[in-house]
Order: C-alpha cells, then structure tokens, then sequence
C-alpha cells in the first residue's frame, strides 16, 4: 500500500517542528528517516501513523486520507513501534503480542486460535518464541523490542511504522531486525540514527534537518560526507565495503566548528590510505 505524506505540518508543545514535508513511499519499499536528535522524526512518524493530527497537509494510504479513517480502520491499516512504552506492563508475552490482533477481533472475548497462532508465529520470526510465558516487565529492553515488534507483525498492517526499533538490540539482533523490515512485503517507515544500517536496509532515505525535508532518494544519491557534515557536524571518509561494494562510512571527527574541543589531534581526520592500511 502506497503512503503519501502530502505538505505536512506539525506543532508540539504550541511550536511548529515539522513545515512542509512532503514524501511519496511506494507499495512494499522501506523509507528511512534519519536527522539529528529533536529534527522531527519522531512526530512526522506520529502524524503518519495517525496518533497526531497534523496542523497543515494530508497523509494517504493507498490514495485515502486517513483523517477519513475511524480508530479501527487506522489500526487494519498501520502498526506502530514508538519509541517509547510503558515499562511496566505486568502481562505475559504473549497477551502482549495479542493486543496486535485487537483490530481484527469482532469485539473483546476469547482470542481465537488463529489469533493466538498468528502471535506465536510472529514471535517465532522475532526470535521470541522462548519468551512467550514470560511477563513482559521482566524482560531486558532488547527482549522487550523484539517483543514489540512482534506485536507490530502480529497487527498485519500494510503500513508499519517504526521508531528506532534497534534501540537496545545487541548487533546480531539488529541485522535480524532490519532484515525482517527489508523481506516483508509491507510499506514501511522507519527512524533510524545509524547511517550505516539504514544504507544496507532502506529502499530511499529521507533527512530531517530542523522539520524540513532535506534530502530524500536512494542511500546513494542521499548519503555522502558533505550532507554528513552539515546535518550532523561530523567528518566522515566513505569507502567501498570490501566485500558487498556498498558505500559504507567512516565516522573520523565532529566537525571543527561544531567541535567542543580545541585540541586539533581530535580534529584531524585520516587519510584514505591509513583508513585502508591492514
Ligand atoms: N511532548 C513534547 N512537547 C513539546 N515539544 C516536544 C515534545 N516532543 C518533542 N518535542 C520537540 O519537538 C521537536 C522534534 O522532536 P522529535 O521527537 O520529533 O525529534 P526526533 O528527530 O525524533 O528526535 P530524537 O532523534 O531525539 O528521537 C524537538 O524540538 C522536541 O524538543
């Protein structure tokens, strides 16, 4: 399902933090949202996956506004992961994971096999499957992320939304993650803050810089050391994976003039060869 993010605007807190964002995400691709912390990736994600209204502009999914969708309609449409949850949910896992069918139930009731089937399914393809008696405020953060992103699959939505779904996931889980995100067939938004990953799991890139949309394509038209610079104040030297060919950045120094440091040892930036050097 195709997602239009048409001229959006946004306040929080009585200020404008989004202005004039406009985005098209095709059917089945992955669009990654990076910028630095407090450029508004949070509350575009929030506006998208209708938990906020936006103050100026539309958002459609497969060509309908969702201002037109009822609260169920929305949730058969889109799940979210946001960033932030409750910690102290005292239930088990697997109820947790059950809310994501709540949408596709006839009314509150027994969860039908198939619902219980499906969130065990999903907490299998999370790599969970062995939490699932487990209550989920005793889980560590990571355990809770994939638990979560478990229900969001669980909700089987066209649209899935994702903030920062690899915070606290050790490596092997955030490779499992993202590629997870990059084999479904389903349309998804995602922030992210490591340039790297998001290169390797994005369809296109779109940065945020104060609200606005800076940049939006390809990894490799969007990503490059001049757009790393001026978005988020740091030297970084690209160079070819050794083994993919993909692009792939070094991260050397903050900027100087964004630098707190007046030492110029930290500021110096290597060279390619003694990048490259075994
Ligand atoms: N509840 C709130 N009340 C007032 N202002 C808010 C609120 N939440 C966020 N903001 C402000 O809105 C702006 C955008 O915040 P947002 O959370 O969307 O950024 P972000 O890009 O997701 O940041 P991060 O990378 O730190 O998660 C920031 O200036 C932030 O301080």
């Amino acid at each position: 399902m195709r997602v239009d993010i048409e001229n959006i605007g946004a306040h929080r807190g009585g200020r404008p933090v989004i202005t004039d964002v406009s985005v098209s995400v095709p059917s089945g691709t992955v669009l990654g949202l990076l910028g630095p912390n407090g450029s508004g990736k949070s509350t575009l994600l929030r506006v998208v996956s209708g938990l906020a209204a936006p103050s100026a502009g539309r958002v459609r999914f497969g060509g309908t506004d969702i201002a037109t969708l009822n609260r169920r309609k929305l949730a058969q449409h889109v799940a979210v992961m946001a960033q932030e949850h409750s910690e102290e949910f005292e239930i088990p896992v697997l109820d947790m994971v059950l809310l994501g069918r709540i949408p596709h139930g006839r009314g509150y009731g027994r969860d039908s096999d198939r619902d219980i089937a499906v969130a065990r399914q999903a907490l299998a393809r999370v790599g969970a499957a062995h939490l699932v008696d487990r209550s989920f405020s005793a889980l560590s953060g990571g355990e809770r992320q994939r638990v979560l992103f478990a229900r969001a699959l669980a909700q089987d939505t066209p649209v899935l939304v994702l903030d920062e779904p690899t915070n606290h996931l050790d490596i092997a889980h955030q490779l499992e993650l993202l590629d997870l995100v990059k084999a479904t067939d389903r349309t998804v938004l995602i922030a992210l803050h490591d340039l790297n990953l998001a290169a390797r799991s994005c369809d296109a890139i779109g940065v945020l810089a104060e609200g606005r949309l800076l940049s939006h394509g390809t990894p490799d038209e969007v990503l490059h050391t001049d757009l790393i610079r001026s978005v988020f104040g740091v030297e970084s030297t690209a160079v070819a994976h050794p083994r993919s060919g993909r692009q792939h950045f070094l991260f050397d120094a903050r900027s100087p003039s964004r630098s707190d440091s007046h030492d110029p040892a930290d500021q110096s930036i290597p060279t390619q060869e003694e990048i490259t050097a075994p």
